[in-house]
């Protein structure tokens, strides 16, 4: 289980305040303003941002000042973070190993994350002859190899075309559930929200919630996330 205890984090003079818990498993969206601090809450829990007060526990242990690498964390971002001059296979080994000094355990394992996500036969390939979903699924793959029980995924699939997302999500959802991961997703989206998510964490002026149910929440949903929305009067079908 995550937990933030009375945490605050700052991002930049931004000061950002949670106490929420996430069960184990659980596919969560982030949603909220732009500027509230959703990537702020992310980065927090990746290690990216310091936290000035409380604490971020995982099944109990205290990582509030664990490395990046050292924590339960996979992150994956809306540019995908691919380098244009290594392969596809490549990039994603860098998953394991910065150095890219792989054992052939590794390299299977690279293989088979990209079997995974559909990219078979494209793994020498540079990231630029692949198509925008492509990319996406070789970031995927990446966060994949990983094996890390909590992903955290900031706005992943943004820039795809509705049916590309779609596919996306579904992937994100089959492979959340194979693995046990719990899964944090930011998105401007409230449908990606309804697709993907049982929760949702809503983070205004400066704060996150604590995660509830999707369907609860857009059935009444808060001042803030109603003004998020832009439908005051009547909001889309939960
Ligand atoms: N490097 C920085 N220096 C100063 N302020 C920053 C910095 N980065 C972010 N902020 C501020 O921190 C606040 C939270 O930013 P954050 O990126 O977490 O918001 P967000 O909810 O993810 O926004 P968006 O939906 O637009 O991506 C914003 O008000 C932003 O202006």
């Amino acid at each position: 289980m995550l937990r933030l205890d009375a945490m605050r984090a700052e991002n930049g003079g931004f000061d950002l305040a949670a106490d929420l818990a996430v069960e184990p498993g659980r596919r969560v969206a982030v949603i909220g303003p732009s500027g509230a601090g959703k990537s702020t809450l992310l980065g927090a829990i990746a290690g990216f941002f310091p936290v000035t007060a409380g604490r971020i526990t995982w099944d109990g242990r205290d990582i509030t000042g664990a490395a990046p690498g050292a924590r339960p964390v996979a992150m994956l971002f809306q540019d995908g973070n691919l380098f244009p001059h290594l392969t596809v296979a490549q990039n994603v080994g860098l998953g394991l190993r910065p150095d890219l000094r792989l054992s052939a355990q590794q390299h299977q394992a690279v293989e088979q994350a990209l079997h995974r996500v559909g990219l078979n036969g494209m793994a020498g390939r540079k990231p630029g002859a692949l198509s925008g979903g492509q990319q996406s699924r070789a970031a995927l793959a990446r966060v994949l190899v990983q094996a890390r029980p909590l992903l955290l995924l900031d706005e992943p699939f943004a820039a795809l075309g509705p049916a590309l997302k779609r596919d996306m999500l579904d992937l994100v959802q089959a492979l959340a559930a194979e693995t046990g991961a719990t899964l944090l997703m930011v998105s401007h989206d409230p449908d990606d929200a309804r697709y993907i998510a049982e929760q949702v964490i809503l983070v205004a002026e400066g704060r996150a919630e604590p995660p509830v149910t999707t369907a609860t929440l857009f059935a009444d949903p808060p001042e803030a996330l109603r003004r998020y929305l832009g439908a005051p009067g009547g909001l889309p079908d939960a």
